[in-house]
């Protein structure tokens, strides 16, 4: 049968909380709460004294419904979450932030007036002695934040009032009027408090003292009750004589089947304007405390892909390449003499073709060196000095010359001499590629000119194969990887914006906190929305105007669908940063995820190399990861200027799309089961 609680005047006091039965662990083994018994009566101050780690907090944190009994019963007594004032063990405040701005985000999250907000500021900075309210939390002691954080819980004036720890690190003139002002308002005002500490002796001032030890109260009395009944002149006396009457831990054989749970609080599925205002003025707060940073992350994007292009430049490379003309005599001639040579058909060249061909490849912007012989360029080239060697022949303009007029009846030699011999370093690939080509489509075109001048047909000398119209233009191949560079990192970005405040907020027990004010994820979610949306606006605004706006980079579809696309793929990584947050709360493991999952994405977007080349174990994720659909739609939208009607176009939409969805649906089930 259970026991009234009577007051000084004999009444009959209600309970605010009660607990029957409680039984708590975390996974299998760690057993908290062993059929706890507690009550807390109303209007007055329930000190709570346990040794460290016996499970004060967890039962807070039950209290406020921020964790749930396996079994038994918790009866709490508020109409809703503003009844509760919640102070966690640690800070959790927001450490860029004034302490008037804490206390007005604060005020809004639980509905305050302008007038009431500076009204309490000036109460409570009186009560706690705090700082001024213009100095950063960040730089106050560790006692300063507690009280701030203190007086945070304090800030609504609710009717319950549940402090962990609440004077640790305070001085004893201060606790001692604080300890004043929970009599004050226990006894004038009708509030309740709970109130855990290690501070034993301090506890005399509560009406009622529980003392918990392996997941039980030994004694729920008042402080001289308890001292009467162990015959003990102190209360750590006492304490210690129960401990020691205390026999076994009760076996946890016995540890009943979990049973379902009722919510302590009701829950509300609606968007509270207040909440949701007091997440906006969040997020402009840390904007106004975080400038630098703020437009840092502004220009990022544009940063990066200004270096990209940058980095990419221009087709044609500052290239050097190594020649030796055996066919010119140092000292007798050069390049700039003129010697017409005269084929039988009549054909002249003006300047010996080995020359002709190397200011060619200047124009085409590579370097030549000359050297003086064959050796002499072979080893520049092993040391690097230049890409590759080019050889002329001794006599090579006019074995060139004899081998284009008598074509199989060329001598021998003349065959052999008219061969421009190359030596190429061909450990970059793309250098060495792009050198062949030029190589040889700059011989050609030299060729070319040089057999009209003689009114040859070129024809002789073309290759039989030629290329009907271009179904889609060639793009320069700076813009190759631009889209597919594009997408990832405004997806990465949006991924770490969202997951890096999420995480701070839950790393720093933010998350917690504002919880028991009454905050819902939705309300956290929606607010988070326009932060990220008016962040997306400034940086794809910025890069847009700059690089399609005013350097016209090619655009062959409407603008508009690439601003919806790019919003999809930064949405994409905002929900990507949702749900990971709510599957991992480590700072660290976060950010080692999203790097992760950011540089899978760079590799299969078909950027760094084509899906068709790819080993085929890689292929058939590279065809599935949506981010590669939407770089093909970027690759549409852009080069190609396709109908939104070819699925080249709506692809990458859809895909990108449907995982908004479903990410969104993953992180909305996630929050209910929570
Ligand atoms: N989320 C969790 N998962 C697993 N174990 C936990 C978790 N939270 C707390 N514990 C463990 O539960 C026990 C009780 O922790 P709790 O924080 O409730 O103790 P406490 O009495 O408040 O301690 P202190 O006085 O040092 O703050 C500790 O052994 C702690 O390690």
């Amino acid at each position: 049968m259970e026991t009234e609680i009577l007051n000084n005047d004999s009444e009959v006091v209600q309970p605010i909380a009660k607990f029957r039965n409680a039984y708590k662990r975390y996974g299998r083994t760690s057993v908290i709460l062993r059929g706890l018994n507690m009550t807390i009566p109303t209007g007055t101050i329930y000190g709570l004294l346990g040794p460290s780690g016996c499970g004060k907090t967890t039962l807070l944190s039950c209290i406020v419904g921020r964790k749930k009994l396996d079994s038994g019963t918790l009866f709490v007594d508020v109409k809703s979450k503003l009844d509760v004032g919640y102070m966690p063990q640690e800070v959790s405040l927001y450490e860029e932030f004034q302490i008037h701005e804490i206390f007005r985000y604060f005020g809004l999250l639980t509905n305050q007036t302008e007038g009431y907000i500076k009204h309490r500021e000036k109460e409570l900075a009186e009560l706690l002695d705090l700082p001024p309210t213009n100095r950063l939390v960040c730089n106050l002691s560790g006692g300063q934040q507690r009280r701030v954080s203190m007086a945070v819980a304090l800030f609504h004036n609710p009717k319950f009032l549940i402090l962990d720890e609440p004077t640790v690190g305070l001085d004893p003139i201060l606790c001692e009027s604080i300890w004043k002002y929970f009599i004050q308002i226990t006894d004038v005002e009708h509030k309740t408090i709970i109130i855990t500490t290690h501070y034993i002796e301090e506890a005399r001032n509560s009406h009622t003292i529980g003392l918990m030890r392996s997941g039980i109260l030994l004694a729920e009395t008042s402080p001289l009750r308890l001292m009467e009944m162990n015959n003990c002149s102190s209360l750590e006396e006492a304490f210690l004589t129960l401990s020691q009457k205390q026999e076994d831990i009760p076996s946890d054989d016995n540890y009943p089947p979990a049973t379902r749970q009722p919510d302590i609080f009701k829950r509300s599925g609606r968007i509270k304007w207040h909440r949701f205002a007091a997440q906006i003025y969040k997020n402009v707060s840390w904007t106004r405390r975080n400038i630098p940073i703020t437009a840092f992350m502004i220009l990022l994007p544009f940063l990066l892909f200004t270096i990209f292009l940058a980095m990419l430049g221009k087709d044609e490379m500052d290239v050097t390449i190594g020649a030796v003309q055996d066919e010119i005599t140092p000292g007798i001639d050069d390049c700039n003499t003129s010697i017409p040579i005269k084929s039988i058909y009549g054909c002249v060249a003006e300047k010996r073709l080995s020359c002709e061909f190397i200011s060619y490849l200047r124009d085409k912007s590579y370097t030549v060196v000359m050297y003086k012989n064959l050796d002499e360029g072979i080893t520049a080239v092993r040391r690097n000095k230049a890409w590759a060697l080019l050889y002329f022949h001794k006599n090579y303009t006019e074995s060139l010359l004899e081998r284009i007029d008598r074509g199989k009846k060329a001598s021998n030699m003349s065959l052999a001499n008219s061969l421009l011999e190359v030596y190429p370093d061909n450990s970059i690939y793309y250098i060495a590629h792009r050198f062949t080509w030029d190589l040889h489509s700059g011989f050609m075109q030299f060729m070319e000119n040089f057999l009209r001048n003689c009114e040859i047909d070129d024809r002789v000398i073309k290759s039989p194969l030629t290329e009907g119209e271009e179904i889609y233009e060639s793009i320069a191949v700076r813009y190759v990887g631009l889209n597919g560079y594009i997408i990832a990192i405004l997806y990465y970005l949006a991924m770490v914006y969202t997951s890096s405040s999420m995480v701070y907020e839950k790393s720093k027990g933010l998350f917690e906190r504002t919880m028991v004010t009454g905050l819902t994820k939705l309300e956290l979610f929606s607010a988070h929305c326009v932060a990220q949306t008016l962040m997306s606006l400034c940086q794809n605004g910025i890069f847009m105007v700059i690089f399609y706006g005013y350097f016209k980079l090619p655009m062959k579809s409407g603008i508009g669908y690439l601003i919806i696309l790019i919003f999809l793929i930064e949405y994409y990584g905002m929900m990507t940063g949702f749900v990971i947050v709510e599957f991992i709360d480590e700072e660290r493991m976060v950010t080692y995820f999203g790097i992760s999952l950011v540089i899978m994405i760079f590799l299969t977007v078909g950027m760094l190399w084509p899906v068709e080349g790819m080993h085929w174990t890689i292929r058939p994720m590279s065809q599935m990861n949506p981010m590669r659909m939407a770089a093909e739609t970027y690759r549409s939208i852009t080069f190609r200027g396709l109908p939104f009607t070819n699925p080249l176009m709506y692809e990458g939409f859809l895909s990108v799309g449907s995982l908004v969805l479903i990410l969104l649906l993953v992180y909305v089930l996630k929050s209910r089961n929570d």
